[in-house]
């Protein structure tokens, strides 16, 4: 079974002379949720426009489901539904219409009964027959969202689904993205918001200045660039660490006023109740503790520092 999505040495150079991809390879697989991250103008949409046929490349292939995105346009166009950042649709047309209309264009007949089970999906159906104008903007991003699925895609992009809409929606989205990809739809989105990517995605990738430094699942990413803190405030500082609890891996901070444990969230054992009754026979008493996880934005904010 080909990839969703295999692109090879891709790069794009605008009339203006400016860069946007520099030979990217990367490869989306059939029924993942796959999250692009990138700070602005690292090349996102640019990368989907490519493989959605929007924007031509200067270089390199792209197939989806093994056809060539140029070579077999309509048919790879068929394949996908684009869930596009800016809200354009015809306002004056309901939300039936609409949705149906989007079905035509990609030349499948009219069905009806899937128009209905997507519009159903997205908590649209009470409004199928309201004007697209008269829809709250978070309701008409729900309409390009069925507008995307009108003609049952293989694979939908979502270019930053969630900008500026409220956290309700937000979940929602998740919710109905989650159920997409239980189906067999494959979902690459760009996002913004790191929580997106931690919450919904399989796998991580990040784009920055026209290249893909990094292609992780998003557990392996967490697990080995993420780490887990134990602190605990010692009742009086030390200046050393305890021969005892030397090879133990900890750090003393705050002047040695705090003693820091590095440890594997993943790991079968965290080797937190073994140190603790350590703690207890070096006589090192503490007077409280707390928890600390590096999340995926500091993981996300690092790396891109790293290549700055
Ligand atoms: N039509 C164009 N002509 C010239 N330069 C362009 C054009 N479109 C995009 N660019 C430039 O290419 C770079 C990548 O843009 P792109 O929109 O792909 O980034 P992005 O990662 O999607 O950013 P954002 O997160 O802000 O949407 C930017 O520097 C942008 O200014």
């Amino acid at each position: 079974m080909p990839p969703a999505v295999s692109i090879t040495n891709l790069s794009k150079t605008y009339a203006t002379g400016f860069t946007a991809l520099k030979g990217v390879d990367l490869e989306v697989r059939k029924g993942e949720i796959f999250a692009l991250l990138g700070p602005n103008g690292a090349g996102k949409t640019t990368l989907i426009g490519i493989v959605c046929g929007i924007v031509n490349a200067t270089g390199g292939t792209v197939l989806v489901s093994g056809h060539d995105v140029v070579s077999e346009y309509r048919k790879t166009r068929s394949l996908i539904g684009l869930v596009p950042q800016e809200v354009s649709i015809d306002a004056f047309e309901s939300v039936w219409n609409t949705v149906s209309f989007s079905r035509g264009l990609f030349g499948k007949g009219p069905n009806p009964a899937h128009i209905e089970k997507v519009l159903k999906a997205l908590s649209l159906w009470d409004k199928k027959d309201e004007k697209v104008l008269n829809l709250s903007g978070g309701m008409k991003r729900r309409v390009l969202i069925a507008k995307a699925l009108s003609h049952e895609p293989e694979i939908l992009f979502l270019d930053e689904p969630t900008a500026g809409v409220d956290v309700e929606l937000r979940r929602d989205m998740w919710e109905m993205v989650r159920g997409l990809r239980e189906t067999g739809v494959t979902i690459i989105l760009t996002t913004h918001y790191i929580e997106e990517a931690e919450e919904m995605a399989d796998r991580i990738g990040v784009i920055n200045h026209g290249e893909i430094i990094l292609v992780e699942e998003k557990r392996t990413l967490m697990r080995n660039l993420g780490k887990k803190q134990l602190r605990l405030e010692l009742l009086s500082p030390v200046d050393a660490i305890p021969e005892a609890l030397a090879g133990r891996g900890l750090e003393l901070a705050d002047g040695g006023a705090t003693l820091v444990y590095s440890y594997d969230t993943h790991g079968e054992r965290t080797g937190i109740t073994a140190l603790l009754g350590d703690l207890n026979q070096a006589g090192l008493r503490f007077r409280d503790l707390e928890t600390r996880q590096s999340s995926l934005e500091e993981i996300f904010v690092n790396l891109v520092k790293e290549r700055a």
